[in-house]
This record gives C-alpha cells, sequence and structure tokens, in this order.
C-alpha cells in the first residue's frame, strides 16, 4: 500500500508580476523515487524552494506527512532533508567528523545514526579520508548522507548529478535506489537531463513554463504497451495516397514530411501494411522500424528537446 509523502496542492508562485508556478498538483509516496524533469526556466528550483521553505507560496500549499509547509511549518520541515545548493563541507575536516560536527547541531542524532548514514550512502572506506580529497560524487553522497541523518520521511535533491562524471552519476544513482528502499524515504530529484536520471526513478514529473506537462511511471503497463510498439519510417511515393490508405485501412494516423510517412504501431503489421500500399500501386523505397524511447516521448510532451 502506497503512502503519501509529500503532496502538491494547486501549488503557485508569483514574483513580482510574473507567474512563475502556474498551480502544480502531485502526490510522492514513501519509498518512491520521483524525477522532476524541465527545461531550464521550467520552474522546477522555484518549486523545489517553495517545499523545503526557502521561498513563500503564493497560493495553494505543500504538504508533508499531511502537514502544511504554511500553516504548520515546524512539523512540515523536520521530515525534510535536502540539498539545494552545495552543502557546506569542511574541506580540512574528514567526512565522518564533518557528519558528527553537523549531528551536534540538531538534537536527538544518535552515534549509531552517524554511523548508519555512512553505510547508507557506501561512504565507509573514505569517511576517515579529508573531504578535500573526495572527488565531487562523494562529496555529493556526503551532502546526501548529512541530509539523512534527522530521518526524514522526504529528501529532495536538486540537480543532484551537475557536475559530474559519468562515474559519478553511476555512483550516486546506486545509493539514491537503495536508500529510498532501506529509508522508505520519498526522494525527488529535480534534473533537466532525462537520460541521466531515468533510470534510478519509478516515477517522473514533467514541468514545462510553470506547470506540469505529465507524470508517468518509468516502468508500468502502458509503458510495456509503448514499448511494443515501434516508430515506422517509410518512404513512398505517392505519399498523400499512401497516408490514406493507412488510415482508411488500418486506422492509423500517420505524420508525413516530404514523402516520408512516420507513426507508430506493432512491427509484425509491417507485412500488412506493406501488402495494401503495393496492391494499391504505391511505391516503397524504404521501411525503418525503431523503438520509440522515453525520451522520445517527452519530446513529444514538451515539444522540445530537454536534452543537452
Ligand atoms: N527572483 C526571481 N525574479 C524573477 N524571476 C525569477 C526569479 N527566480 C526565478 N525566476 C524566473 O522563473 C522561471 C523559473 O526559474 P527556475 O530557476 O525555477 O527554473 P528551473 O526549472 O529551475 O531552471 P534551471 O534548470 O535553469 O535551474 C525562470 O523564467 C526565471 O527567470
Amino acid at each position: 500500500m502506497s503512502e503519501t509523502a509529500m503532496e502538491l496542492i494547486d501549488l503557485k508562485k508569483t514574483i513580482g508580476k510574473k507567474e512563475i508556478i502556474k498551480g502544480l498538483s502531485f502526490k510522492i509516496n514513501k519509498g518512491e523515487v520521483f524525477g522532476f524533469i524541465g527545461p531550464n526556466g521550467a520552474g522546477k528550483t522555484t518549486t523545489i524552494r517553495m517545499m523545503v521553505g526557502l521561498m513563500q507560496v503564493t497560493d495553494g500549499d505543500v504538504q508533508i506527512l499531511g502537514n502544511s509547509i504554511k500553516n504548520d511549518f515546524k512539523e512540515a520541515i523536520k521530515e525534510v532533508g535536502a540539498i539545494v545548493e552545495n552543502p557546506e563541507m569542511y574541506p580540512f575536516m574528514t567526512g565522518e567528523q564533518n557528519l558528527k560536527h553537523y549531528a551536534r547541531m540538531i538534537p536527538g542524532i544518535s552515534k549509531e545514526r552517524v554511523q548508519e548514514v555512512i553505510a547508507l550512502v557506501g561512504l565507509e572506506k573514505v569517511v576517515k579520508e579529508k573531504v578535500g580529497r573526495y572527488s565531487l560524487g562523494m562529496r555529493q553522497r556526503l551532502g546526501i548522507a548529512q541530509a539523512l541523518l534527522h530521518k526524514p520521511s522526504v529528501l529532495i535533491l536538486d540537480e543532484p548529478t551537475n557536475g559530474l562524471d559519468p562515474a559519478g552519476i553511476k555512483e550516486i544513482r546506486q545509493y539514491i535506489r537503495r536508500l529510498a528502499s532501506a529509508e522508505g524515504v520519498a526522494v525527488i530529484i529535480s534534473s533537466h537531463l532525462l537520460s541521466e536520471i531515468e533510470l534510478m526513478c519509478d516515477r517522473i514529473g514533467i514541468i514545462k513554463n510553470g506547470e506540469l506537462v505529465a507524470t508517468q511511471s518509468v516502468n508500468d503497463s502502458t509503458d510495456a504497451e509503448q514499448q511494443r510498439l515501434s516508430q515506422i519510417k517509410l518512404e513512398v511515393t505517392p505519399a498523400d495516397k499512401a497516408m490514406e490508405l493507412l488510415t482508411s485501412h488500418h486506422d492509423i494516423n500517420a505524420e508525413i514530411s516530404n514523402e516520408s510517412l512516420s507513426f507508430q504501431l506493432e512491427k509484425e503489421k509491417i507485412p500488412m501494411i506493406i501488402e495494401t500500399l503495393v496492391k494499391h500501386d504505391v511505391s516503397i523505397y524504404q521501411v525503418g522500424a525503431s523503438n520509440a524511447t522515453l525520451e522520445d516521448k517527452f519530446f513529444d510532451l514538451i515539444g522540445e528537446n530537454i536534452i543537452e
């Protein structure tokens, strides 16, 4: 059974006269990794700043375990752990010393919890080394460990893969999945790079111009259905006649560009299509089929390339 960790209810933000966030509503469950994706300037950081109480909500609400960030700020915010800007760490202290130093500032954190979070992000081997010698990936993991010290229900990471090399991204990916299941926290990760975070998310929400365009489970049944479909490309003459035949005989809505038709279809049905076209004297020059990826679908949804 899923339990809601965080809920955005018609969340809005206006700065000056500009409406930057235009009414976002969605829920994130405990133990879920949720990717918050959108092109630069879409409003991810603004939304996250409201989620973590760094910016006032103009209208609507953010609820964390049912507590409103507007009305029960203290209760709500104690369930949030976040890395929004680069975490402050002392480079001349070891990772462990940094965590202990931070833990002393929060009431009720046990020594055991410090060791627990170190293990959660897999830093046992380097935790006695000075942070100044850490890679960016290790520093990010130490930041995550720090954000988890007080056992929050929601962990929010704003662009955690920024500046990381592929190995660093892989490191973060592995630990995020693990801690969502081990700690049962809801993890929210923002990024403008779908390809980098797709593999670690259960679900993805796409934001554009301050509005939620879609939410999509990464591996749900509709997705499996989608994966059976191939993107078919046909080079034919005359293309308009071919298009009519596809619609009338096979109920396919194709897109036409020059002499080329594209549409989605199960691969097994290609011979049937070709038979119809040949029977009606359409010349076929080329047939191509490729699987539509999650990326393709997102390009369709947001109408532009969000991958750099
Ligand atoms: N303080 C502000 N005053 C006016 N406009 C702002 C302010 N902060 C953000 N904006 C505008 O709000 C929009 C959303 O910005 P935001 O930083 O939330 O986007 P983002 O999705 O996080 O983008 P990025 O991926 O580039 O960080 C942008 O058009 C930005 O110019």
